[in-house]
């Protein structure tokens, strides 16, 4: 193509990402889209298509982005190329929608006719204007019944601020809107600007590892192109590669000749060293590169720590490059080696919640073929000392001794909970349980209300959605940003079986709940921990003090005794049973502690017979 040419197809083209709360539908639009634009032959088309992970199709959530170009004959009767960027909608996620939305130029906002605005619905507009994208709002599952596609429509002006007079009704499900919705993308979303015969610029923001052809970057080219033989450099770490293949999905991988400013597609270059090419950084070519690399990303601080063990010694190496190879494909993941006197060698590994956390462990698990032991996750404390120094603790068992700290400080976030006027009672019952403390209530209409608290991130993190979602009976919906560090009352509660303490069963808690969750824990333990032939004591100890005790009395465990049958395979099978919950097992001293020991000290009791 002349430049000419170019020009004309950049003018063509719209780079747009889909966001809106979890579950309003945004993966059925982006289905719609592909069928719709021909993209995928109907006899291919399978349900939310670009979830790819099976993870992800089994859990009915998207986890990762996913960029595929689409062709679309519009009613002016020129093609159009569209880049769309399929994103998760849940708040662990929301790192992935912040990276695809820096590379797009406009974003359709879906919202839930019977649902309206949700908390997640207000915090992806936020991350869109940040990226000064052009908003679409849209209107979907105007089939429901309980729809109120006015009152939506109203409540996103109220809310949002957004000009929703022209905003799509749709139903994705069954396909109505849909034209109207694409006519929306061509004449209200702009087309990428960008100096086609400048020096190349290309943002990374997302990256795979193929085992033939290396590192394979997603990249959005903001200037310049960049095709196969090209020297490429990446502006922050410095290296330098030649470009074996560029190419877009659509939704599989086509070979292109080259990627020109405005498109999105994907880039190989035999790179073999996964720390050359973090999401983030710049490519620019060798020859003739530019000067300055684009703005990247804010790192992320991971929201909890957790300690990562191979249950197999041997396989700590492994897990590294595991967890190397994901780093890659998931920006936000944190981690560094540790050691625990009870589970060997391992990886302190941050993550952004615990959707995240169960994901990536999963993920190990079933990409890497690994077998886990994973600790209770922990959020980050700042022990002042005092000799006047602080010390960061992502790890309870390494707070510094009682007698060493002057005081302890724990992250707080701002909690935004939108929820109709029928829950508040049960929301700020449950928040001052949680030692929130009372902001502000708004009204977002005659109905709901967005109440806004300031609440310990350990408190929120690892049920009180949970807890939320049952007492509101599923109504409610929360969002919550870091608002900062504040004082507590904090003590550090270890756990000692056999008489030895177990350091990566150690959390830290506020002194209120110390006694009462120490009784819990030493009970939990009890069911959890299989028998041995002598007693075992489970005790809770703050520093020398024990707090709570129970017992597991000595028994002979062989699930194989009590059948007479004789079935060899039934009996093989529960042997077989057997040794598969012992890979999840960790022998303590003389003690085998479970897997899911370790996360029980998580357990409240708050939640008990609520479900
Ligand atoms: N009745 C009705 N249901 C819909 C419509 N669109 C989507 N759904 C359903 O709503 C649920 C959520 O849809 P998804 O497309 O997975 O939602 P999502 O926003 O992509 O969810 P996450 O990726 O997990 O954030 C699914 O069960 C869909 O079948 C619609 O127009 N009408």
């Amino acid at each position: 193509m002349n430049l000419k040419e170019l020009e004309e197809r950049q003018k063509h083209i719209r780079n747009f990402s889909i966001v809106a709360h979890i579950d309003h539908g945004k993966s059925t639009i982006s289905d719609r889209i592909l069928e719709a634009t021909h993209t995928v032959a109907s006899r291919d088309m399978q349900a939310q298509l670009l979830d790819t992970m099976d993870l992800e199709r089994e859990r009915g959530i998207t986890i990762k982005m996913n960029a595929v170009e689409v062709h679309y004959v519009a009613n002016d009767g020129e093609t159009y190329i569209f880049h769309l960027v399929d994103t998760p909608g849940h708040v662990d996620f929301s790192y992935e929608v912040s990276r695809s939305l820096a590379a797009a130029d406009g974003a359709i906002l879906v919202v839930d006719a019977a649902q309206g605005v949700e908390a997640q619905t207000l915090a992806n507009v936020y991350l869109a204007l940040d990226n000064d994208l052009e908003i679409l709002p849209l209107i979907n599952k105007i089939d429901l019944p309980a729809a109120e596609p006015e009152k939506v429509r109203a409540e996103i002006e109220d809310v949002i601020g957004l000009d929703a007079s022209d905003a799509v009704l749709a139903s994705a499900k069954k396909g109505i809107g849909i034209p109207e919705l694409l006519e929306q993308i061509v004449t209200k979303l702009p087309a990428p600007e960008g100096d086609l015969e400048g020096p190349l610029k290309a943002l990374i923001f997302d990256s795979t590892y193929d085992a033939y052809k290396g590192v394979i970057l997603t990249i959005r080219v903001k200037d310049g192109m960049v095709k196969p033989g090209d020297k490429i450099k990446f502006m922050n770490s410095g290296a330098e590669y030649d470009v074996t293949e560029v190419g877009v999905n659509s939704p599989h991988p086509i070979k292109r000749e080259y990627l020109v400013a405005g498109d999105i597609g994907y880039v190989a270059a035999s790179i073999k060293n996964i720390r050359d090419a973090r999401p983030g950084d710049t490519i620019t070519t060798v020859q003739n590169g530019a000067a300055e690399p684009l703005a990247g990303y804010k790192p992320m601080t991971p929201m909890v720590y957790s300690g990562l063990y191979p249950s197999d010694n041997a396989k700590y190496n492994y897990l590294r490059e595991a967890l190397e190879k994901l780093q890659l494909n998931d920006a936000s993941l944190e981690f560094d080696p540790e050691t625990s006197q009870a589970l060997g060698f391992g990886f302190r590994t941050g993550f952004l919640g615990m959707l995240h956390m169960d994901v990536i462990q999963e993920r190990l698990e079933r990409e890497f073929d690994l077998d886990l032991i994973t600790t209770a996750p922990s959020v980050t404390y700042h022990a002042f000392l005092k000799d006047g120094t602080m010390v960061e603790v992502d790890n309870p068992s390494e707070l510094p001794e009682v007698g060493e700290i002057e005081h302890i400080e724990e992250p707080f976030v701002y909690a935004q909970i939108m929820v109709p006027n029928d829950y508040v009672g049960a929301v700020m019952d449950l928040a001052q349980r949680k030692r929130g403390e009372f902001d502000t209530m708004d009204y977002l209409d005659a109905n709901r209300v967005n109440v806004k608290y300031y609440l310990p991130l350990s408190e929120i993190i690892f049920e009180f959605f949970d807890i939320l979602k049952s007492t509101t009976r599923g109504y409610a919906s929360l969002d919550y940003e870091m608002s900062g560090y504040r004082p507590s009352d904090l003590v550090k509660i270890d756990i000692l079986l056999n008489g030895d303490k177990v350091d990566a069963l150690s959390f830290i808690v506020h002194r209120d709940f110390a006694q009462e969750r120490g009784r819990l824990i030493t009970i939990k333990l009890k069911d959890l921990i299989p028998r041995r032939n002598f007693e075992i004591p489970v005790q809770a100890a703050i520093g020398s003090k024990i707090i709570a005790r129970s017992t597991i009395k000595a028994y002979r465990k062989d699930v194989t005794s009590k059948i007479h049958t004789g079935d060899p395979d039934r009996r093989a099978k529960l042997l077989d049973k057997q040794k598969r919950g012992k890979a999840r097992m960790k022998s303590v001293g003389t003690v085998d502690v479970p897997q899911e020991a370790f996360m029980a000290v998580l357990k409240t009791g708050d939640d008990e017979g609520k479900n």
